[in-house]
């Protein structure tokens, strides 16, 4: 009888294999499970991240601004480069916008269009054909809503606005690759004398660093830009001298925000002399109007006259009056948009300077201070309502007692010559507040009767 097959050694292999085999997928199993937890874990702290990023919800009080600006900053940041340019259709959006529609228009990118000033220049801008390209990063310094309107007023005149930040050199490079930008109009800012005590380190990334990274950006483009820049009143400081010449002192900044403006004038020097761009700064003196911006005193006072709060006017330590010269929206965006025209080209190529390129520096302003308490009480005729006043000695906080501005240099280069005085300014301003607001019929008679 033929004896079976000797299997014994088949049978341990099998065995041995298949215990491999287990012992493999057991390993595969923890090595996967592992996997699975890290990956668990990571999704879990990016989304823990992204919530404390964006909470609490954007409020009122100055603290959660401040706190609320720099995470926005911060993220926006992150994700600007993440997120923009995805795709044809946002390039496309981006060379329609910033395309002239007349013969020579210029192509402007303008930064912080979704600002008061900006929006107004680059309505005006395009409204002459010029192409305007806005960038903003929606901070919530004060009420992204407002910027978000005016957003939206924009686009209904098919201006496009990137959302991104000044410090983001890859965004700003890729915007340069996709349009052969002929002007900046650079509005983006830190803006407001008292916030800058609250809020150093925001002064420095947008009005230092991110100037700093605009022209970086700028001076290596080609062709290079020619750049006309939002610098301010308060560069004057302590100065004395009455009214405020480009050629007085600019060397006693009184708050940090006019100290990293007076820096954005300096730097603006070094940028000119080594590499040949074509640069003008405007010094606007306090600027007020429709659109305007809820943290100047123009219009909190609005706001709190209206809901019965009590406002706080400033004096002088000495008891004088403090008054300013105040500047209708209408008139800086005409200077603005004569200091573009009269902008000579850059004369560097590819980061190397090929000869000497125009500097300036002008003023603009109104030419006639008021005080703040006729400030409010212009503003109590046309909100028909008496305001609670508190006046106080003006606080150590970085204003100033006074401004005036001496633009004769503004009117001789590009004929500036602000026409529009307070009484009527605000009137403007008024009644584009109630509309916006929906508060009209409160006011209505104030606004009618001084008209
Ligand atoms: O022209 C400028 O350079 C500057 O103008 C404004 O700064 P400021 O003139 O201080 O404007 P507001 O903050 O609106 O103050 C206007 C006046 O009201 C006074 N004020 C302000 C706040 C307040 O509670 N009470 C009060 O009397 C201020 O002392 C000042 O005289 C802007 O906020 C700055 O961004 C700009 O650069």
């Amino acid at each position: 009888m033929a004896s079976p097959p000797d299997t014994s050694k088949t049978t341990k292999l099998e065995r041995y294999n298949s215990y491999i085999r287990k012992v493999n997928s057991s390993k595969l199993l923890a090595a996967s499970s592992k996997l699975l937890f890290r990956l668990t874990l990571l999704v879990t702290l990016v989304l823990i991240f992204f919530f404390i990023l964006n909470y609490p919800p954007l409020s009122d009080t100055a603290a959660a601004a401040a706190a609320s600006n720099h995470r926005v900053l911060a993220t926006s940041h992150l994700l600007s480069s993440a997120f923009y340019g995805s795709g044809a259709s946002w390039e496309k959006e981006v060379r329609r916008s910033s395309t002239p529609r007349k013969p020579n228009g210029f192509s402007v990118l303008v930064t912080g269009a979704g600002g008061f000033v900006g929006t107004h220049s680059s309505l005006a801008l395009k409204k002459r054909g010029d192409g305007v390209l806005g960038l903003d990063n929606f901070n919530s310094y004060y009420d992204p809503s407002l910027k978000r309107a005016r957003q939206k007023v924009l686009k209904q005149h098919e201006i496009f606005i990137v959302e991104g930040d000044l410090n983001d050199g890859e965004l700003l490079a890729k915007l340069f690759d996709i349009v052969p930008f002929t002007h900046i109009l650079h509005l983006a800012a830190q803006a407001g004398v008292r916030y800058a005590m609250q809020n150093p380190q925001s002064y420095v990334s947008s009005n230092i660093a991110g100037f700093v990274n605009l022209l970086e950006i700028a001076k290596n483009a080609d062709p290079q830009p020619s750049i006309v820049w939002a610098s301010s009143s308060s560069v004057y400081g302590l100065n004395t001298e009455n009214p405020f010449s480009e050629s007085h002192r600019t060397d006693q900044p009184a708050s940090l925000y006019a100290a990293t403006k007076k820096a954005g004038e300096e730097i603006a020097h070094t940028y000119n002399h080594i590499y040949g761009l074509s640069i003008t700064g405007l010094r606007f003196f306090t600027v007020y109007g429709p659109w305007g911006r809820p943290d100047m005193a123009y219009f909190f006072f609005t706001k709190d006259i209206l809901q019965g709060k009590s406002i706080n006017v400033y004096q002088t330590h000495d008891e004088k009056e403090v008054a300013r010269d105040f500047t209708y929206i209408d008139d800086i965006v005409k200077g603005c948009l004569g200091a573009l025209d009269t902008a000579e080209k850059s004369t560097g190529k590819g980061g190397k300077k090929r000869g000497p390129a125009q500097l300036r520096i002008y003023n603009l302003g109104n030419t006639s201070p008021v005080s703040v308490g006729k400030l409010v009480s212009i503003l109590e005729s046309l909100l028909n309502v008496k305001a609670k006043k508190h006046v106080i000695k003006m606080p150590r906080n970085g204003d100033v007692p006074y401004t005036h501005a001496n633009v004769s240099l503004a009117f001789r280069d590009f004929g500036y010559k602000p026409s529009t005085d307070l009484s009527t300014g605000l009137r403007k301003f008024v009644k584009w507040y109630v509309s916006y607001y929906g508060i009209k019929p409160r006011v209505e008679k104030g606004i009618t009767e001084s008209n």
